[in-house]
């Protein structure tokens, strides 16, 4: 049997149930190369969360430092309400499985993935230092 990619193994940790599984083994059989190339696992006492620096529709964004280096990275965690929730689940599995195969200076790139101790899946990504483009497009007027 070959090696489980991301998306299959970030699966098995999300769930633990057999039909996410299979649903995501379907999904991949679906989108070919979507969740080909697997992340590292990085576990949470490998980081030192910061502050809260915002949040979207699936998830929380701490500023977080790497234990290894100081680095300062992006840690997303999937909000608690989605945990038990299968779409929600597979969106943040797919964003992270496509997403981290995108090599773009203009994209985030993503380093790694993990599982709270309260049983939250997060993402691990480079920090930006920059704005909103909220702040880059009133003052100019224009998109
Ligand atoms: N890699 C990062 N570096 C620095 N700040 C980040 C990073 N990723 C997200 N943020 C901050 O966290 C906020 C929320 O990010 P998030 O990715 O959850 O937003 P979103 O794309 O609107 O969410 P979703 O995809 O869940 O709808 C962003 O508006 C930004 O301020």
């Amino acid at each position: 049997m070959s090696p489980l990619t991301f998306g299959q193994f970030l699966g098995v940790q999300l769930n633990e149930g057999f039909p996410l599984i299979w649903h995501i083994v379907l999904v991949e059989d679906r989108f070919g190369r979507a969740f080909g190339n697997a992340l590292p696992r990085v576990n949470d006492n490998q980081f030192v969360l910061g502050k809260l620096i915002g949040s979207g529709g699936f998830g929380k964004v701490y500023r977080a430092n790497m234990q290894s280096d100081a680095s300062t990275v992006a840690v997303k965690f999937l909000r608690k309400a989605f945990w038990q929730n299968e779409d929600a689940r597979l969106s943040f599995v797919r964003e992270i499985g496509i997403a981290s195969q995108i090599q773009h200076p203009g994209v985030i790139r993503y380093l790694g993935y993990g599982k709270s101790p309260h049983g939250g899946p997060y993402v691990i990504c480079e920090w930006i230092d920059g704005c909103s483009l909220r702040d880059v497009v009133i003052p100019a007027g224009v998109l």
